[in-house]
Parts: C-alpha cells; structure tokens; sequence
C-alpha cells in the first residue's frame, strides 16, 4: 500500500490499483482481498449452492477466524449463512457478526431463491463476542442530509458498540434518496481508523470517489459493487451520476462512529 507522499505521483491506473477493489462478486465463488490497513480483508460471496470460509496462509492457516472478526451483509437477495452448524437466515441488507474463535463458515443460497450476494469484512479481534444477526429493519437509523446540497441519505448502523457488539469492526450502510448523490461531503478524515466503501445499487452508472489528503485530493471511477480503501489521512466521499447505497466498515483505534476529522469545504483542493 502506498504512503501519502507516494499516492501523489501515482497514474490514474496506479491509484486504481492500489484503492479501488473491482470484481469481488462472481456466482458462485468466494473472493476475498487481503489489505495492509488495519489488516482489514474484505470479500464477496456468491453461493450456489454453498460455499465456505477458507482457511488461508496469509492469516497464519487454521480456522479464518481464530483471531479475527467477521462482519456480513447481503447485498443480494435472501441467503443463508451457517455459523459453527448454526444457520442464520438472511434479508437484503441484513447483518450478521461472528466472533474471534469460530470455526466454520458457510454462505448457502436460500430456499427461497433469488441470486445471494454476501460482503463480508474481517478485523483482527482480541476476544470472543457472540454471533448476532440484525436486521435491515432493526438496525439504528439516523437520516442526514439535505435537498439543497443533494445529499438527503439516511445511515444505517449494524455492527457498533450500540448495536451488535464487535472488538474493532463498526460496520453499516448509507443509502441515498433520489435526486441525492453526494455522500459524506463536506468529508472528513479518522487518523484513528481505515474506512473502507462498497458502492452498490449503481446499475449502469457511477460514482466520483474522491480520496487523498484534504490538499491534494484525488478521484477515483468507481463502478457497481467496486470498494474503495480509505488510509486513515484520506478522505473518503463521493457524488454519483443517480442514487446508490454504500456500505461503509471501519476499524482501528477506537469505535466511535462520531470521531472524525472534519473538513470544511475551502481547505479541499
Ligand atoms: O453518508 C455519509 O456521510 C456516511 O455514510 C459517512 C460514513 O459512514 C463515514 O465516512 C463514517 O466515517
């Protein structure tokens, strides 16, 4: 991964390949992506008809999660994740949390058909919390925004310390209304924590990603259910060419969701 000074002088297709995480949902493969920032690894799963959690190298062999997080929302239609032998029915947009400890993972399609889509996020975790699964309806929702500045969108919280709890994942999802298209703008940074995005709900259009230190920013293409990782010094925001939906998963030095940076709109450049 890059440093600051070394973003600077990258190519676009150099940024592109050190921020911009493309192709991580294929039917029926799991695929995940191993980044250095906060040793945060994100993933895609397309079950059909199952298919489960690996054991990997890079994460020192045994069980995926001996000493790590998971975090899971779907983002396609109803699936089923099994947890250690325990299934856990999932909605579009449900959440569901494993803990450090766990065993085994399983993705299924569900018996009520539709094409199962699962973005999984996983932390380094120190202890072992419970599996829990939230709803898209139950999980906290706080709207922002407003119609002068296009950005009406509402945030909704899964995984965070008021929610399922987790050892450093905050994990949630923002979804804009129509006639919005700007997220977190005026943006911030979190020296404290890595931010990661999973633009969705784009179809044919795109979203402008803008990322980089506050003067020297830069922007990125992104594309639908393309992530982006955000350095704890990047700001992480974005305008889009319609409505979509992000989900957003954090982690580092601290949960608190409110603990930003923040920018105002002169210092961008
Ligand atoms: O639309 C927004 O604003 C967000 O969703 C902000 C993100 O959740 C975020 O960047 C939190 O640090």
């Amino acid at each position: 991964m890059p440093g600051r000074e070394e973003t600077e002088q990258l190519t676009p297709a150099e940024l592109r390949g050190s921020y911009l995480v493309e192709g991580l949902f294929e039917p029926g493969e799991l695929r995940l992506a191993i980044s250095d920032l906060d040793r945060l690894v994100i993933g895609g799963a397309m079950p059909t008809p199952s298919l489960r959690l690996p054991s990997l190298k890079e994460l020192g062999g045994g069980p995926f999660l001996a000493r790590r997080e998971l975090g899971v929302i779907n983002v396609g239609g109803p699936a089923v994740v099994r947890v250690d032998g325990h299934e856990y029915e999932l909605g579009p947009m449900d959440a569901l949390y494993a803990g450090a400890g766990t065993k085994d993972v399983e993705f299924l399609e569900s018996r009520d058909g539709g094409e199962a889509a699962l973005y999984l996020v996983s932390a380094p975790a120190h202890k072992s919390y419970p599996p829990a699964l939230v709803s898209r309806a139950a999980m906290q929702a706080s709207p922002l925004g407003d119609t002068q500045h296009a950005s009406r969108r509402c945030i909704y919280k899964a995984i965070h310390p008021a929610g399922i709890p987790s050892c450093q994942l905050v994990m949630g999802f923002t979804e804009l209304e129509e006639g919005s298209v700007w997220n977190t703008m005026p943006p911030h940074t979190h020296s404290r924590r890595t931010e990661i995005y999973l633009y969705l709900g784009l179809e044919d259009q795109m979203v402008v990603h803008l990322m980089g230190e506050p003067e020297r920013t830069k922007s990125l293409i992104v594309r639908d259910r393309e992530a982006v990782l955000s350095p704890s010094w990047s700001i992480h925001a974005g305008a889009g060419t319609s409505n979509y939906r992000f989900v957003w998963a954090m982690a580092g030095e601290n949960q608190d969701f409110d603990d930003m940076d923040k920018v105002a709109l002169e210092e961008l450049e």
